[in-house]
């Protein structure tokens, strides 16, 4: 091994990201609290149906940090799992998004919106600079990305 490669070893920092896939079925519907029931359906077409429709959702849930040299993890995927558990699966799974998160009484529940949600409250959990990307497949085609910004 080269010196610098040693040097390396022995102080530099190497950043790991760790990603873990979570999924949960919700329904909802598109409508905006804000506009008229024709622009919603402008809009919205066929996502703002009245009594709405269901998504089973995939989530990445991506965290980014120092890779601990005594660990070797950059955290322990069962805290993650845990934090997931808590933030996703039981306040979303299997839940009406409009109706059962009070979070969506007032805020159009599109996936760029639940993956907000998912970040303000993951990002309340994790330590401090943790949480980098928050993406949501709600169908295999449509894909979000947030990163907290
Ligand atoms: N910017 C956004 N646009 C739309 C969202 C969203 O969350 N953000 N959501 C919807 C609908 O809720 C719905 O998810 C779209 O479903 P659909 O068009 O059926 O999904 P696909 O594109 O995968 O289906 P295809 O019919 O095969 O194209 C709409 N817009
Ligand atoms: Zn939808």
């Amino acid at each position: 091994m080269s010196r610098q490669a040693d040097s390396r070893n022995e102080v530099a920092e190497r950043i790991g990201y760790i990603t873990r896939v979570q999924s949960f079925s919700a329904c909802h519907r598109l409508h905006s609290p804000t506009l008229s029931d024709e622009v919603n359906k402008r809009i919205f077409g066929k996502c703002n149906n009245p009594n709405g429709h269901g998504h089973n959702y995939k989530v990445e849930v991506t965290v980014r940090g120092k890779i601990d040299r005594h660990t070797g993890m950059v955290m322990n995927i069962t805290d993650l799992k845990q934090h997931i558990e808590e933030v996703i699966m039981i306040p979303l799974d299997h839940k009406n998004l409009d109706k059962d998160v009070p979070y969506f009484a007032n805020v159009v529940s599109t996936t760029e919106n639940v993956a907000v949600y998912i970040w303000d409250n993951m990002v309340k959990q994790l330590p401090a600079n943790l949480l980098y990307e928050v993406k949501i497949h709600e169908t295999d085609k449509n894909i979000v990305v947030y990163r907290g910004q």
